[in-house]
């Protein structure tokens, strides 16, 4: 193995995997170094649950060449495991234990754990400790879950849609807390179909479209390599409203300021989302 490759906490070359006649991963690339924040970013069936349980030794491939924490997940041993943490998009706990109880269970199962009083306080459910999972709200079940992904002490964290069902706050929090983790140096691949989260969390990140990835970079050299183009909205006086799509909004507003007398009605200038540059690449996947 060269330096180079040791330095990545993943690296995955062609993976592919069907299921029958579904071709759900079709030739990925992925290479995530340590520390890094990586986000895989697709609509839903675009493959990436499949990519992360393969990554975590849970599913098998049909082909490509895997290594996580310089291991391949097939030979995963019970000592690499323990390396890796995983929150699956189904929750996973006991609903009769205390969150106490079932944070300390898990410790048992690692080499290393991290404190359990500890790990319950990064989450955010000091109060919450004595209480069964059951009698937890949505989003509190899922910080367990992501305080059951940390326990261990993992190196690298898998995070399957961490937030989806949340409401806004609770996305925030769950933030913070990916975000705390990414700060103690721990390496974090999360699929999200949340534009936004991808942007808010993510070093850097791939588009997965169709199992294939259709684009990979920083998430603002994206939006600037795949859609720089502005959009200036207005309403003409007889009340139509219009939109003209320019690299060269301020020329276009100058020239609209010339045009009308005073305020321009209706004026709106947005610059392109993350989304709308998904839209494009998969777009253009669908075109091919
Ligand atoms: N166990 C399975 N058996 C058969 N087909 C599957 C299975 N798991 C996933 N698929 C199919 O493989 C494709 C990729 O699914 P996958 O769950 O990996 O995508 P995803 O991007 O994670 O989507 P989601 O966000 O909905 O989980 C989809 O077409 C899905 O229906």
């Amino acid at each position: 193995m060269t330096a180079h490759a040791n330095e990545l906490a993943v690296d995955v070359r062609g993976l592919r995997k069907r299921y029958g006649d579904v071709t759900a991963v079709d030739g990925i690339d992925l290479g995530i170094g340590r520390g890094e924040v990586f986000g895989l970013l697709g609509p839903n069936g675009a493959g990436k649950s499949t990519t992360v349980e393969i990554l975590q030794g849970h599913r098998g491939r049909d082909a490509g060449e895997v290594s996580v924490l310089g291991t391949d997940p097939a030979n995963g041993t019970r000592a690499w495991r323990s390396r890796v943490g995983i929150v699956w998009q189904e929750e996973s706990a006991p609903a009769e234990l205390t969150v106490r109880e079932t944070v300390r269970h898990f410790a048992r199962y690692s080499p290393r754990p991290r404190d359990p009083e500890e790990v319950i306080g990064l989450v955010g459910l000091e109060a919450k400790a004595g209480s069964r999972i059951k009698a937890l709200p949505g989003g509190q079940r899922r910080r367990l879950d992501v305080a059951l992904g940390v326990i261990g002490g993992p190196e690298l964290l898998l995070l399957d849609e961490p937030t989806t069902g949340f409401d806004p706050a609770a996305r925030r929090q769950c933030w913070d807390l990916i975000r705390a983790l990414a700060e103690e140096g721990t390496t974090i691949l999360l699929t999200t179909h949340c534009l936004e989260e991808a942007e808010a969390l993510a070093d850097r990140l791939a588009v997965v479209s169709a199992g294939r990835i259709v684009a990979e970079g920083l998430p603002a050299a994206l939006r600037e390599r795949y859609g720089t183009e502005a959009a200036v909205e207005w309403t003409e006086p007889d009340g139509t409203p219009r939109t003209e799509r320019t690299d060269t909004p301020t020329r276009t507003v100058a020239a609209l300021m010339d045009r009308f007398d005073g305020e321009l009605p209706g004026l709106r200038v947005s610059r392109p989302t993350l989304e709308d540059v998904c839209l494009r690449l998969t777009g253009q996947e669908d075109a091919r």
